[in-house]
């Protein structure tokens, strides 16, 4: 496994939120992550990255410890986190956001690749990130991120408040990561769009991995249907 975490324990002072948790994405696969509010999504994420330190457990990448690294070397250990609500850093110009991620890894970063995923972005290099769209400064977020050229890259609901086809392109990019090589942990509340598009996926409750398998296998299941598809057959 490129990304593997091990029986993961973190949480928020004395709250424990994740229990126990195992998964683990391949080189060249889309894992989804898929659970109600407050399932530990978001957590999982953070303590895989660093922001907050597991209580037990072990992430490795490319078979190498990172458990609680500092977050600010996870770029050049080879992980990038793409957070929630697309952060990007308003007065900059869309060029000196995505220098930001390649400064990380202390290159200069492959702007020509990010913007072949991302062809919109090339005519607004030199405008501030503030005034994009919303789904364009999910993609400068994203292209920060693969400027650092990372072995796995893990994106916290990159659909959210985005138009179809927006989301459509977004799943397209993260498809085309896959292709070339890159473990994709896609945690996200959309789970047509996801399971659209991954490969496997694991559905989180209350802090703990419940169900995994193919999308194909878990939208059999009724419960994953009706809590998480509109009770629609897929
Ligand atoms: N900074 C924090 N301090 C204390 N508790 C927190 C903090 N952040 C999250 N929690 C709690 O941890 C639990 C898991 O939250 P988390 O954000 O990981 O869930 P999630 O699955 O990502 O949900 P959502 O889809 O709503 O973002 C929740 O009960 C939440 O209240």
């Amino acid at each position: 496994m490129m990304l593997e975490v091990s029986g993961l324990h973190a949480g928020y002072g004395k709250l424990g939120v994740l229990h126990d948790v195992s998964l683990g994405v391949d080189a060249g696969e889309i894992l989804t992550v898929v659970g109600a509010n407050g399932a530990g999504k978001t957590t999982l994420l953070r303590a895989v990255n660093g922001l907050i330190r597991p209580t037990a457990g072990s992430v490795k990448i490319d078979g190498t410890d990172i458990t609680g690294k500092p977050t600010e070397r996870m770029a050049s250990l080879g992980l990038t986190h793409v957070p929630e609500n697309r952060l990007c850093f308003p007065t900059l110009t869309v060029r000196d956001n995505l220098m930001l991620g390649a400064w990380a890894r202390g290159g200069k970063g492959d702007e020509a690749a990010v913007l072949e995923l991302f062809p919109r972005l090339e005519p607004r290099l030199n405008q501030a990130a503030g005034t994009l769209s919303g789904g364009e400064q999910q993609m400068v977020a994203i292209g920060r991120g693969l400027m650092a050229a990372p072995k796995a890259i893990m994106l916290d609901e990159p659909s959210i408040g985005l138009a179809p086809k927006v989301v459509a392109e977004i799943m397209r990019v993260l498809g085309r990561l896959r292709d070339q090589g890159l473990a994709v942990l896609l945690v996200e509340q959309n789970v047509r769009a996801s399971f659209g598009i991954a490969d496997r996926a694991v559905v989180m409750q209350r802090g703990r991995v419940v169900l995994e398998g193919t999308p194909a296998e878990l939208v059999e299941l009724p419960e994953v249907r009706n809590a998480y598809l509109g009770g629609a057959a897929a």
